[in-house]
């Protein structure tokens, strides 16, 4: 397939990086950004480091996080602009769970010497354009040959020092809310990873993800069946997850929360991390929890544990939020501006220190545990990656 025009692009479009090059690779990144840049900017990229003015009155908010193909993502699951989206995302989430606004970013790219260069440009336009839509600007970077693609990013966000939102404030009694729906990424990796999922050719990312990518809902095919909506809902919660940025913002400014947390690798981590942090206990409404349709869906079609999918599949990048029982009215209102997601009130603090699973009827069982690195639920899901283009 042809790939598509990209503006500034004069490269073959099966050029390999080493072929490119990285300065030729740089130049065009910053012809990406071009020069829209904010007045905070003072330098973005070209010298030996950004420089950025600090908000007045406001503390910077830091973080970074890495995607690794065959950690994170494969190209056989994902297009390079969905990476780049990714990539920054995963981001911006952690400065929402502070309650920060994300402001500036870098990117570092490990790049293999025969990776198609176009590959690469595809991921940065996809990573400039959710950078633009979150009003962030994407100030200097790195490459690097290396054995394995990987995609790192920095992001930095300004918070007033009062407005900040911890994982340490929570105190017994307060509510547990959380933004959105669980497992819905997980149930799109699950599903792409099953056999099913292989075989439908609308799974397939374009390798420009961006513009072409047939994962939107409604046109995908199962067979000959249309793909079910959650599940092609699922796929994008997956491949282009959506940090929940101004929900973080609302309610820290409105000091409507006790404390808060991104669920990047599971609710049930997001509540043992919290709890942890707070010296309390939890115990979470089974019931409650809004478990995404896709997980059901999935669950039906396939031997997926729907439990393990909701409470630890990760990388859904909602918000859980303890909320004092005074400030109930204030969280609400903040969080139930127009065009922000549903939140979900999903259990209590407690004074024990148990992290407890609530059933309808009364049965109580511990939290299971969440993604972590190393440990066997990684490399379960290690095991199940086919190679690019397999
Ligand atoms: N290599 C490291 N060096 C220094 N600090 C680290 C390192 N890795 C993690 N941390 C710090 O440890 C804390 C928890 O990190 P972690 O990566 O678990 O964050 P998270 O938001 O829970 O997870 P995620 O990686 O999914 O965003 C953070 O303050 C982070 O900055
Ligand atoms: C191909 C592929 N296989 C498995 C997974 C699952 N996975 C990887 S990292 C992570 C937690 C968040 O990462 P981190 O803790 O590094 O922020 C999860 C749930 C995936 N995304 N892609
Ligand atoms: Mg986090």
């Amino acid at each position: 397939m042809m790939a598509a025009g990209l503006p500034g692009w004069d490269h073959d479009v099966s050029a390999t990086c080493a072929q490119v090059g990285e300065h030729a690779l740089i130049r065009w990144i910053a012809s990406a950004v071009g020069s829209a840049s904010s007045a905070d900017v003072l330098l973005g990229i070209g010298d030996d480091a950004a420089v950025v003015v600090p908000r007045r009155n406001h503390v910077d908010v830091l973080t970074t996080d890495v995607q690794v193909d065959g950690v994170h993502f494969t190209r056989a699951f994902c297009g390079a602009a969905d990476v780049g989206h990714r990539a920054l995302h995963v981001n911006l989430s952690d400065v929402a769970a502070m309650g920060a606004q994300p402001r500036v970013a870098l990117l570092s790219l490990g790049l293999p010497a025969d990776l198609e260069a176009r590959w690469v440009a595809d991921l940065v336009t996809g990573l400039v354009t959710a950078a633009r839509a979150a009003r962030v600007q994407l100030v200097g970077g790195n490459i690097s040959r290396a054995p394995m693609l990987f995609v790192d990013v920095t992001v930095s966000g300004a918070a007033k020092p009062r407005h900040l939102l911890r994982r340490s404030g929570a105190r017994p009694g307060d509510e547990l809310y959380v933004s959105g729906t669980v497992g819905a990424a997980a149930a799109g990796l699950a599903w792409l990873q099953s056999a099913i999922g292989r075989a439908g050719s609308p799974s397939r990312p374009s390798p420009q993800g961006a513009e072409t990518d047939a994962a939107e809902p409604g046109d995908g095919r199962f067979g000959e069946r249309a793909l079910p909506s959650a599940i092609e809902a699922a796929l994008t919660r997956y491949r282009r997850p959506e940090a929940r940025v101004s929900l973080g913002l609302q309610v820290g400014r409105n000091k409507a929360a006790s404390a808060c947390i991104d669920t990047s690798d599971g609710l049930a981590d997001a509540l043992r991390q919290l709890a942890g942090a707070s010296g309390v206990g939890v115990r979470v409404d089974a019931a409650a929890v809004p478990v995404d349709p896709a997980v059901t869906e999935l669950a039906l079609r396939t031997n997926e544990d729907r439990d393990a999918l909701a409470w630890s599949g990760g990388e859904d990048y909602e918000l859980l939020f303890a909320v004092p029982r005074r400030a109930r009215r204030r969280f609400l209102h903040a969080s139930g501006r127009k065009g922000l997601p549903p939140v979900t009130r999903i259990g209590m603090c407690t004074r024990e220190a148990d992290c407890l699973i609530v059933q309808a009827d009364g049965r109580e069982s511990p939290l299971p545990g969440g993604f972590e690195h190393f440990s066997s639920v990684d490399s379960v899901a290690g095991g199940r990656i086919p190679e690019a283009g397999a």
